[in-house]
């Protein structure tokens, strides 16, 4: 039996391509399910920014030391919901890395790891029972923020594949496959960081659009 691969959603071929304003990096691939880790997504300055911003918006909404109740996710976190200058061109550069038009973006998210918080093994998409699956998630892009000095590897248990955050960097991996087994397979976790801290911005692809 002949083995066709299914058409993905990320469309970029060879070792690097252009976005409107930055040339993104193809470091390493995975076939199938696709997973693909990018170099030069953003700026040291965006990703110091992102940060700042963030730290801003969890002080003033006073949700900062709000840690989730269950225990998948032991990350502090935010969504952008306002309007920052800084958006406007990451989101652009995002949506063209992800081949997905900017209206189907949900608010990126900010998460912020201290020693010994994790996300544990999830899907990004919802389960069809869910009511958010009728415009469900097909496609991620974590992008780090900054450097972790141990720990805090993305990881795809199913795929035995680890990626360490690195400043700039992302993982791309999408789950809109016909056959539901390539898409079990995206299954990822964040690791424990060990040393240091992690930060990084999530940016979820919906079917539909949602602006
Ligand atoms: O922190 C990570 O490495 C993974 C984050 C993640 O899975 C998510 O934001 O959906
Ligand atoms: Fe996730």
């Amino acid at each position: 039996m002949t083995k066709v691969k299914e058409q993905t959603i990320f469309h970029h071929v060879g070792n690097r391509f252009q976005t409107e304003d930055r040339e993104i990096h193809i470091v390493a691939r995975l076939e199938e399910p696709l997973v693909v880790v990018l170099e030069n997504v953003l700026s040291d300055e965006e990703c110091d920014e992102l940060i700042r911003l963030s730290k801003d918006n969890m002080h003033r909404s006073k949700i900062g030391d709000v840690r989730e109740v269950n225990d998948i996710r032991t990350s502090s976190g935010m969504f952008f919901d306002e309007e920052h200058d800084i958006l406007k061109p990451i989101e652009k550069r995002v949506a063209s890395i992800m081949n997905i038009p900017v209206e189907h973006a949900e608010g990126l998210q900010i998460l912020n790891y201290t020693p010994g918080q994790e996300y544990k093994a999830h899907y990004d998409y919802f389960q069809a029972a869910s009511k958010a699956s009728k415009n469900n998630r097909i496609s991620t892009l974590v992008m780090y923020l900054n450097d972790v000095d141990q720990g805090g590897e993305t990881l795809f248990p199913e795929l035995g594949f680890y990626v360490s955050p690195k400043k700039g960097m992302a993982v791309y991996f999408e789950y809109f496959y016909t056959d539901q087994r390539l898409n079990e397979q995206t299954l990822h976790a964040g690791a424990p960081v060990i040393a240091g801290e992690k930060w990084v911005a999530t940016q979820w692809m919906r079917k539909q659009k949602v602006r």
